[in-house]
Protein backbone atom coordinates (compact mmCIF):
# COMPACT_ATOMS: atom_id res chain seq x y z
CA UNK A 1 0.00 0.00 0.00
CA UNK A 2 1.17 4.11 -0.65
CA UNK A 3 4.93 3.08 -1.26
CA UNK A 4 7.71 0.55 -1.24
CA UNK A 5 8.79 -0.13 1.92
CA UNK A 6 12.06 -1.17 0.87
CA UNK A 7 14.37 2.15 1.92
CA UNK A 8 16.74 3.05 -1.09
CA UNK A 9 19.92 2.40 -0.13
CA UNK A 10 18.56 -0.70 1.02
CA UNK A 11 17.59 -1.74 -3.10
CA UNK A 12 21.22 -0.27 -3.74
CA UNK A 13 22.68 -2.73 -1.44
CA UNK A 14 20.52 -5.84 -2.42
CA UNK A 15 21.35 -4.65 -6.59
CA UNK A 16 24.92 -4.86 -5.95
CA UNK A 17 24.56 -8.17 -4.26
CA UNK A 18 22.90 -9.87 -7.01
CA UNK A 19 25.09 -7.80 -9.27
CA UNK A 20 28.29 -9.94 -7.75
CA UNK A 21 26.36 -12.91 -7.49
CA UNK A 22 26.27 -13.32 -11.19
CA UNK A 23 22.83 -13.87 -12.37
CA UNK A 24 21.39 -12.08 -15.76
CA UNK A 25 19.20 -9.16 -14.10
CA UNK A 26 16.17 -8.31 -16.55
CA UNK A 27 14.99 -4.85 -16.34
CA UNK A 28 11.80 -4.12 -18.01
CA UNK A 29 11.18 -0.09 -18.99
CA UNK A 30 8.19 1.36 -16.53
CA UNK A 31 6.29 3.18 -18.39
CA UNK A 32 4.49 4.75 -15.72
CA UNK A 33 4.63 3.93 -11.88
CA UNK A 34 1.82 1.75 -12.16
CA UNK A 35 3.56 -0.41 -14.73
CA UNK A 36 6.66 -0.63 -12.33
CA UNK A 37 3.99 -2.41 -10.11
CA UNK A 38 3.39 -4.99 -12.76
CA UNK A 39 6.80 -5.38 -13.83
CA UNK A 40 7.70 -6.23 -9.94
CA UNK A 41 4.36 -8.68 -9.99
CA UNK A 42 5.21 -10.96 -12.93
CA UNK A 43 9.17 -11.34 -11.08
CA UNK A 44 11.43 -9.34 -12.63
CA UNK A 45 14.68 -8.20 -11.23
CA UNK A 46 14.81 -4.42 -11.76
CA UNK A 47 13.05 -1.32 -13.27
CA UNK A 48 14.21 0.61 -16.24
CA UNK A 49 13.24 4.17 -16.43
CA UNK A 50 13.88 5.32 -20.22
CA UNK A 51 14.79 8.65 -21.39
CA UNK A 52 13.35 7.48 -24.51
CA UNK A 53 9.69 6.78 -22.71
CA UNK A 54 10.15 10.04 -20.63
CA UNK A 55 10.64 11.83 -23.68
CA UNK A 56 7.99 10.31 -25.33
CA UNK A 57 5.61 10.42 -22.57
CA UNK A 58 5.80 14.16 -22.44
CA UNK A 59 5.24 14.17 -27.09
CA UNK A 60 8.89 14.85 -27.34
CA UNK A 61 11.46 13.15 -29.25
CA UNK A 62 14.53 11.94 -27.61
CA UNK A 63 17.09 14.50 -28.31
CA UNK A 64 17.69 15.92 -24.95
CA UNK A 65 15.00 18.62 -24.12
CA UNK A 66 13.93 16.97 -21.01
CA UNK A 67 15.38 18.76 -18.04
CA UNK A 68 17.07 17.11 -15.19
CA UNK A 69 13.71 17.98 -12.94
CA UNK A 70 11.66 16.05 -15.01
CA UNK A 71 13.99 13.13 -15.20
CA UNK A 72 14.53 13.24 -11.53
CA UNK A 73 10.78 14.36 -10.80
CA UNK A 74 9.43 11.03 -13.02
CA UNK A 75 12.26 8.49 -11.55
CA UNK A 76 10.91 8.93 -8.06
CA UNK A 77 7.66 8.74 -8.97
CA UNK A 78 8.73 5.16 -10.76
CA UNK A 79 11.49 4.16 -8.20
CA UNK A 80 9.01 4.23 -5.02
CA UNK A 81 6.38 2.21 -6.04
CA UNK A 82 8.40 -0.79 -6.21
CA UNK A 83 10.90 -2.79 -4.16
CA UNK A 84 12.99 -3.76 -7.46
CA UNK A 85 15.89 -1.50 -8.02
CA UNK A 86 15.32 1.13 -10.61
CA UNK A 87 18.17 2.11 -12.81
CA UNK A 88 17.61 5.27 -14.46
CA UNK A 89 18.68 7.15 -18.25
CA UNK A 90 20.79 10.01 -17.20
CA UNK A 91 21.52 10.87 -20.90
CA UNK A 92 24.45 12.94 -21.30
CA UNK A 93 24.16 14.06 -17.42
CA UNK A 94 22.70 17.74 -18.44
CA UNK A 95 25.50 19.71 -19.05
CA UNK A 96 29.31 19.86 -18.15
CA UNK A 97 30.99 17.26 -15.31
CA UNK A 98 29.59 19.82 -12.79
CA UNK A 99 26.27 19.38 -14.04
CA UNK A 100 26.93 15.78 -14.05
CA UNK A 101 27.79 15.73 -10.16
CA UNK A 102 24.38 17.52 -9.28
CA UNK A 103 22.77 15.23 -11.57
CA UNK A 104 23.76 12.11 -9.90
CA UNK A 105 23.01 14.00 -6.75
CA UNK A 106 19.78 14.43 -7.54
CA UNK A 107 18.76 11.06 -8.92
CA UNK A 108 20.40 9.79 -5.67
CA UNK A 109 17.81 11.89 -3.99
CA UNK A 110 15.25 10.36 -5.65
CA UNK A 111 15.48 6.65 -4.66
CA UNK A 112 17.21 4.88 -7.71
CA UNK A 113 19.71 2.18 -7.46
CA UNK A 114 21.66 3.35 -9.97
CA UNK A 115 22.22 5.55 -13.40
CA UNK A 116 23.98 5.85 -16.59
CA UNK A 117 25.79 8.50 -18.38
CA UNK A 118 26.74 8.26 -22.00
CA UNK A 119 29.44 9.99 -24.14
CA UNK A 120 27.19 11.74 -26.72
CA UNK A 121 27.25 14.77 -27.43
CA UNK A 122 24.50 17.19 -27.04
CA UNK A 123 21.72 17.20 -29.58
CA UNK A 124 22.12 13.50 -28.71
CA UNK A 125 19.73 11.03 -30.26
CA UNK A 126 18.61 7.35 -29.73
CA UNK A 127 21.75 5.39 -29.79
CA UNK A 128 20.35 2.82 -32.69
CA UNK A 129 20.32 5.31 -34.75
CA UNK A 130 23.01 6.75 -37.47
CA UNK A 131 24.24 10.02 -37.48
CA UNK A 132 25.47 9.92 -33.77
CA UNK A 133 28.63 11.87 -32.40
CA UNK A 134 30.35 11.38 -29.35
CA UNK A 135 32.46 13.71 -27.04
CA UNK A 136 36.22 13.41 -26.89
CA UNK A 137 38.48 10.88 -24.90
CA UNK A 138 38.97 13.78 -22.34
CA UNK A 139 35.42 14.97 -21.83
CA UNK A 140 33.76 11.43 -21.72
CA UNK A 141 36.41 10.70 -18.86
CA UNK A 142 35.43 13.91 -16.99
CA UNK A 143 31.86 13.32 -16.93
CA UNK A 144 32.11 9.56 -15.52
CA UNK A 145 34.45 10.53 -12.70
CA UNK A 146 32.39 13.65 -11.54
CA UNK A 147 29.72 11.09 -11.48
CA UNK A 148 31.51 8.84 -9.38
CA UNK A 149 32.50 11.32 -6.88
CA UNK A 150 29.69 12.87 -6.44
CA UNK A 151 27.47 10.04 -5.25
CA UNK A 152 26.82 9.69 -1.45
CA UNK A 153 25.84 6.43 -0.94
CA UNK A 154 28.89 4.37 -1.99
CA UNK A 155 26.13 1.72 -3.32
CA UNK A 156 24.70 4.03 -5.85
CA UNK A 157 25.62 2.42 -9.23
CA UNK A 158 27.47 4.50 -11.73
CA UNK A 159 27.11 3.41 -15.46
CA UNK A 160 28.82 4.16 -18.36
CA UNK A 161 27.08 3.91 -21.42
CA UNK A 162 29.46 4.51 -24.56
CA UNK A 163 27.79 5.25 -27.81
CA UNK A 164 30.77 4.88 -29.95
CA UNK A 165 30.49 1.73 -31.29
CA UNK A 166 27.90 3.25 -34.24
CA UNK A 167 30.74 5.99 -34.76
CA UNK A 168 34.02 3.95 -34.77
CA UNK A 169 33.48 0.72 -34.40
CA UNK A 170 33.83 -2.56 -32.01
CA UNK A 171 37.78 -2.05 -30.94
CA UNK A 172 36.94 1.83 -29.95
CA UNK A 173 33.90 0.72 -28.06
CA UNK A 174 36.45 -1.38 -26.15
CA UNK A 175 39.30 0.78 -25.49
CA UNK A 176 36.70 3.39 -24.11
CA UNK A 177 34.85 0.85 -21.88
CA UNK A 178 38.14 -0.03 -20.34
CA UNK A 179 38.94 3.91 -20.05
CA UNK A 180 35.18 4.57 -18.47
CA UNK A 181 35.99 1.82 -16.04
CA UNK A 182 39.57 3.46 -14.91
CA UNK A 183 38.02 6.84 -14.12
CA UNK A 184 35.31 4.95 -11.52
CA UNK A 185 32.30 3.49 -13.96
CA UNK A 186 31.12 0.41 -11.48
CA UNK A 187 29.31 -0.95 -14.91
CA UNK A 188 29.56 -0.28 -18.73
CA UNK A 189 26.38 -0.08 -21.21
CA UNK A 190 27.90 -0.75 -24.64
CA UNK A 191 25.28 0.84 -26.80
CA UNK A 192 24.36 -0.73 -30.11
CA UNK A 193 26.19 -3.88 -30.29
CA UNK A 194 24.94 -5.84 -33.04
CA UNK A 195 26.01 -9.31 -31.96
CA UNK A 196 26.60 -11.66 -29.38
CA UNK A 197 30.65 -11.83 -30.46
CA UNK A 198 30.51 -7.90 -29.18
CA UNK A 199 29.13 -8.13 -26.59
CA UNK A 200 31.51 -10.97 -25.21
CA UNK A 201 34.20 -8.72 -26.48
CA UNK A 202 33.08 -6.11 -24.11
CA UNK A 203 32.55 -8.45 -21.40
CA UNK A 204 36.20 -9.96 -21.58
CA UNK A 205 37.74 -6.51 -21.60
CA UNK A 206 36.10 -5.02 -18.63
CA UNK A 207 36.16 -6.38 -14.97
CA UNK A 208 32.42 -4.62 -14.12
CA UNK A 209 28.99 -6.06 -14.75
CA UNK A 210 27.84 -4.67 -18.84
CA UNK A 211 24.73 -4.05 -19.79
CA UNK A 212 22.71 -4.94 -23.10
CA UNK A 213 19.48 -3.05 -24.77
CA UNK A 214 17.22 -4.94 -26.37
CA UNK A 215 15.13 -2.43 -27.86
CA UNK A 216 13.17 -2.84 -30.74
CA UNK A 217 13.42 -1.67 -34.12
CA UNK A 218 17.23 -0.97 -33.53
CA UNK A 219 20.87 -2.21 -34.37
CA UNK A 220 20.65 -5.67 -32.35
CA UNK A 221 19.12 -8.96 -32.70
CA UNK A 222 16.56 -9.22 -29.79
CA UNK A 223 18.60 -11.96 -28.27
CA UNK A 224 16.59 -14.54 -25.84
CA UNK A 225 18.19 -14.11 -22.06
CA UNK A 226 19.85 -17.05 -22.32
CA UNK A 227 21.92 -16.23 -24.75
CA UNK A 228 22.82 -13.31 -23.79
CA UNK A 229 23.97 -14.83 -20.13
CA UNK A 230 25.76 -17.48 -21.93
CA UNK A 231 28.24 -14.18 -23.15
CA UNK A 232 28.40 -12.82 -19.69
CA UNK A 233 25.91 -10.18 -20.03
CA UNK A 234 24.70 -8.77 -16.48
CA UNK A 235 21.77 -6.73 -16.96
CA UNK A 236 19.53 -7.16 -19.58
CA UNK A 237 17.09 -3.61 -20.18
CA UNK A 238 13.70 -3.47 -22.33
CA UNK A 239 13.31 0.18 -22.37
CA UNK A 240 10.55 1.19 -24.56
CA UNK A 241 8.89 -1.88 -24.76
CA UNK A 242 6.31 -1.78 -22.27
CA UNK A 243 5.55 1.66 -24.05
CA UNK A 244 5.25 0.40 -27.58
CA UNK A 245 2.93 -2.68 -26.38
CA UNK A 246 0.34 -0.21 -24.51
CA UNK A 247 0.67 2.68 -27.18
CA UNK A 248 -0.16 -0.68 -30.26
CA UNK A 249 -3.09 -1.84 -27.70
CA UNK A 250 -4.34 2.03 -27.59
CA UNK A 251 -3.97 2.37 -30.78
CA UNK A 252 -6.06 -0.43 -31.76
CA UNK A 253 -8.91 -0.12 -29.53
CA UNK A 254 -8.96 3.82 -30.97
CA UNK A 255 -9.34 2.09 -34.25
CA UNK A 256 -12.05 -0.31 -33.49
CA UNK A 257 -14.10 2.49 -31.77
CA UNK A 258 -13.77 4.62 -34.46
CA UNK A 259 -14.77 1.94 -37.21
CA UNK A 260 -17.78 0.10 -34.75
CA UNK A 261 -18.40 3.05 -32.62
CA UNK A 262 -18.15 1.14 -29.28
CA UNK A 263 -15.19 -0.30 -27.45
CA UNK A 264 -16.87 -3.75 -26.36
CA UNK A 265 -14.71 -5.81 -28.94
CA UNK A 266 -11.68 -5.15 -27.01
CA UNK A 267 -13.14 -5.43 -23.43
CA UNK A 268 -11.41 -9.00 -23.72
CA UNK A 269 -8.13 -7.86 -24.07
CA UNK A 270 -8.30 -4.79 -21.12
CA UNK A 271 -6.76 -5.07 -17.95
CA UNK A 272 -9.90 -5.81 -15.90
CA UNK A 273 -11.32 -3.00 -13.16
CA UNK A 274 -10.47 -6.29 -10.31
CA UNK A 275 -6.90 -7.02 -11.79
CA UNK A 276 -6.11 -2.83 -11.72
CA UNK A 277 -7.31 -2.88 -8.30
CA UNK A 278 -5.34 -6.13 -6.82
CA UNK A 279 -2.14 -4.13 -8.35
CA UNK A 280 -3.39 -1.06 -6.54
CA UNK A 281 -3.65 -3.28 -3.55
CA UNK A 282 -7.04 -0.88 -2.83
CA UNK A 283 -8.48 -3.60 -0.35
CA UNK A 284 -5.41 -2.87 1.96
CA UNK A 285 -6.04 0.89 2.40
CA UNK A 286 -9.04 -0.78 4.63
CA UNK A 287 -6.85 -0.79 7.49
CA UNK A 288 -6.95 3.42 7.53
CA UNK A 289 -10.80 3.19 7.07
CA UNK A 290 -12.87 -0.24 6.66
CA UNK A 291 -15.30 1.59 4.20
CA UNK A 292 -12.68 2.22 1.84
CA UNK A 293 -12.96 -1.47 -0.28
CA UNK A 294 -16.66 -2.57 0.86
CA UNK A 295 -17.88 -3.36 -2.72
CA UNK A 296 -17.57 -6.22 -4.87
CA UNK A 297 -15.96 -5.73 -8.21
CA UNK A 298 -16.80 -7.79 -11.30
CA UNK A 299 -13.92 -9.30 -12.81
C1 LIG B 1 17.96 3.03 -23.92
C2 LIG B 1 17.57 4.36 -24.44
O1 LIG B 1 18.59 5.28 -24.18
C3 LIG B 1 16.33 4.89 -23.70
O2 LIG B 1 16.22 6.12 -23.57
O3 LIG B 1 15.48 4.09 -23.34
C4 LIG B 1 17.22 4.36 -25.96
C5 LIG B 1 16.17 3.36 -26.35
C6 LIG B 1 15.58 3.53 -27.73
O4 LIG B 1 15.45 4.67 -28.22
O5 LIG B 1 15.17 2.55 -28.33
C7 LIG B 1 18.53 4.17 -26.75
O6 LIG B 1 19.18 5.19 -27.03
O7 LIG B 1 18.87 3.03 -27.05
MG1 LIG C 1 18.09 7.13 -23.57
Amino acid sequence: MLYASTPAHEKRRLFRERLAAGELLRFPGAFNPLSAKLIQDKGFEGVYISGAVISADLGLPDIGLTTLTEVATRAQQIARMTELPALVDADTGFGEPMNVARTVQTLEDAGVAGLHIEDQVNPKRCGHLDGKAVVDEDTAIKRIRAAADARRDPNLLIMARTDIRGIDGLQAAIDRSKQLVDAGADAIFPEAMTSLEEFEAVRNAVDVPILANMTEFGKSELFTNEQLANVGVNIVIYPVSLLRLAMGAAERGLDTLVAGGTLQPEVGSMQTRARLYELLDYEAYNSFDSSIYNFKVQS
